[in-house]
């Protein structure tokens, strides 16, 4: 044997061992998440097993107290309950009188409390539990004024009309009001006699108005400013789903003003998130009251989306008609042109349905939402601009015509319902091309991608409960008890089991490696068709078309792509982002003899019954259809979706 071909030999034995080595390499990361998923899921079921065991503790559903760095006693905690605080009579005197309400939701009394006690403090509460409470409240039981940071100016009107209906004095300060009324703003900020007890800003305002902190300077000199409530404080953290620039520069706040207490509200934060924004607003140890997040009445379910637009909405259409004729409801939709669109199908189709998005004007906004509080509209097919400051409580459907952007965001959206504590339904339609419409839009989002699948993942998902698959967002676990049959998995009959998708994966895999040998990229579109032996003439060649039925075909693909044996690869021009298919990190491991794919099938062709009524409104037991999910196009980057 000559030298040169030596080198050859042990140049391919080189390069096997390097590819064997990849692949062990590749089974260890899979192990090693699998680990630490187990692990962190132990721990938190310790944890709960713990608190659910500990008898000084009588509930243990409702709340759990946090706090960094130092552990507040569950005594200490529940002292906070109490209503025996120099301010505890006319917090209650308050809340009856001014506010009109009779009795405290869980954890309102001791955020109160311990605002009202100078401690900073990270209130973390679902959407419509009344959290704006928590800080108005002991904004009129104090001296001076709260400083209220709020995204949205529409957020702080609703407010002030409010505050103003109750008699509570509030202003506001943003670059919609006019320069006289700035003026008597400022001047009533540092005003000894605080004609408002409220003041709402937006956090450009902080970052930008040299003169607003000049005049928060004085009236803290003054002891005037009391308090300062940070809402929607994960915008701070690029971790959290709503990341805002302006938040980041907030910690000025309690740099200049330390004594004051600080009280950040969200409907949405992580620990991670909080610990983030906890950073940024440089408070130090701040304790989290954190509510539970299971919202008990709502009835979550998930719909395959037929890949027919038309036929999509007819279904919509039928649903409404069948399930809430003269209820209230919203539909959430991906782009202002399918809000249109939506709508008037909604409307020839005797639905008393309007659009709303961001490129209406703002009278026209106005009136739709005006109308649907007042019932006069009953549907409003919405973006996701139709979201905060949302506060009708007889919503009794939310669908999605598309899913959402994240768990967190379909959370939040869905949440609109059932306010009033009435049951209500959680609806999303799921359809194969949404999730590359989606994932093109939130591409150049930090952990937007991986935020999306685990939407996806919640939508694919046959056989856990809806519920205890969105609290682990939450940092929770409800189990399937606490769904109460209040989500689609948990009321079906067993109508799935594990199958074996090995060889269909393997299958796909060649299609990728055939057409990557062609110098091709396969949209998904493209991928489902050449594998259904329907692309053309040249994918055919050497690959036998499956037998999977379109959907178990579109099925199997998202659950390569879950799973990273598929990836999202993205091409960009001026004007369009264009999504193909790629082989995942994980390929390669379907090249190893005993490695296996499985995933949940429904065994029925997907008519399997709802076995109980949805929402106890007699709904529900309305059958699956059999539908096919339609491929992919390139998604243009100029759809207008008002994505945050
Ligand atoms: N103790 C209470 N009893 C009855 N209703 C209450 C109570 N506290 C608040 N509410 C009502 C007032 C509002 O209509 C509704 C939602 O309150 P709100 O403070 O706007 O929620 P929120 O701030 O937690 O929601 P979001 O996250 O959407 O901003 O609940």
């Amino acid at each position: 044997m000559d030298g040169s071909s030596e080198t050859n030999e042990m140049q391919a034995e080189l390069d096997s061992v390097e590819a064997e080595l990849e692949l062990v390499q590749l089974q260890i990361t899979e192990l090693l998440q699998k680990q630490a998923e187990l692990t962190s899921r132990k721990n938190v079921l310790l944890e709960r097993l713990g608190e659910a065991c500990d008898s000084a503790q009588p509930s243990s559903s409702a709340s759990s107290t946090e706090s960094c760095g130092h552990v507040m006693s569950k005594q200490e905690m529940q002292h906070y309950d109490g209503t025996d605080f120099p301010w505890s009579k006319e917090v209650v005197w308050n809340l009856k009188e001014l506010f009109k309400l009779s009795k405290f939701r869980p954890l309102q009394l001791r955020a109160i409390n311990m605002t009202l006690s100078g401690k900073d403090l990270f209130l973390v509460m679902p959407t419509g539990r009344g959290k704006s409470l928590c800080y108005q409240l002991p904004a009129v039981c104090s001296k001076g004024f709260t400083l209220v940071i709020t995204p949205l100016v529409s957020l702080m009107e609703d407010q002030i009309m409010y505050l103003q209906l109750i008699n509570v004095p509030a202003a506001m300060l943003n670059a919609s009001i006019s320069k006289n009324n700035a003026k008597a703003v400022m001047a009533g900020i540092t005003d000894p006699k605080s004609p408002f007890k409220l003041l709402y800003v937006t956090p450009e305002k902080i970052a930008k108005s040299k003169l607003l902190m000049s005049c928060l300077e004085k009236a803290y000199k003054a002891k005037l400013l009391s308090r300062i409530a940070v809402d929607e404080v994960h915008c701070c953290s690029q971790w959290g789903h709503d990341f805002r620039p302006d938040y980041k520069l907030l910690g000025i706040l309690k740099r200049q003003f330390p004594k004051v207490p600080l009280l950040g509200l969200t409907a949405t934060a992580t620990s991670s998130v909080l610990k983030d924004c906890e950073k940024i607003l440089c408070v130090q140890q701040p304790i989290t009251l954190s509510a539970s997040f299971n919202r008990t009445n709502l009835y979550y379910e998930v719909r395959i989306k037929d890949p027919d637009n038309e036929a999509s909405i007819c279904d919509i259409a039928s649903l409404i008609k069948s399930r809430y004729q003269d209820q209230s409801g919203i539909v959430y939709v991906f782009s202002q042109k399918d809000a249109e669109l939506v709508s008037s199908e909604l409307q020839k189709r005797d639905i008393l349905a309007y659009p709303y998005h961001a490129n209406m004007d703002p009278d026209s906004k106005s009136r739709v939402h005006r109308e649907w509080t007042a019932n006069k509209i009953k549907v409003v097919v919405a973006t996701v601009a139709f979201g905060m400051g949302i506060d009708k409580p007889d919503v009794r459907f939310v669908i999605h015509h598309t899913i959402s952007k994240s768990i967190e965001n379909y959370y939040q959206e869905s949440g609109r319902a059932g306010r009033d504590d009435a049951s209500a339904d959680c609806i999303v339609f799921f359809g194969f091309s949404d999730i590359f419409r989606i994932s093109t839009m939130v591409v150049m989002e930090n952990v937007g991608q991986q935020k999306l699948l685990q939407m996806v993942d919640y939508c694919q998902n046959l056989d856990r409960c809806r519920r205890s698959l969105m609290a682990v967002h939450f940092d929770e676990v409800w189990d399937d008890e606490g769904c109460n049959q209040m989500c689609d998995t948990c009321c079906r009959v067993k109508d799935y089991s594990t199958v074996d998708i090995t060889e269909h994966a393997k299958q796909v895999v060649q299609i990728m490696e055939l057409a990557a040998s062609m110098d091709e990229k396969l949209t998904p579109l493209k991928l489902v068709e050449a594998w259904m032996g329907k692309g053309p003439a040249k994918h055919r060649k050497t690959i036998k078309p499956t037998t999977l039925s379109r959907q178990q075909v579109e099925a199997v693909i998202v659950r390569m792509l879950l799973q990273g044996y598929l990836r999202e690869d993205f091409s960009f021009t001026p004007y369009t982002t264009y999504f193909y298919m790629k082989l995942g990190r994980k390929a390669p491991l379907l090249k190893i003899q005993s490695h296996t794919l499985s995933m949940k099938m429904r065994i029925t062709d997907g008519r399997s019954a709802v076995v109980r009524a949805a929402s106890g409104q007699g709904k529900a037991k309305q059958p699956k259809r059999s539908v096919q999910c339609a491929g992919d196009a390139p998604v243009s980057k100029k759809i207008k979706t008002d994505l945050p």
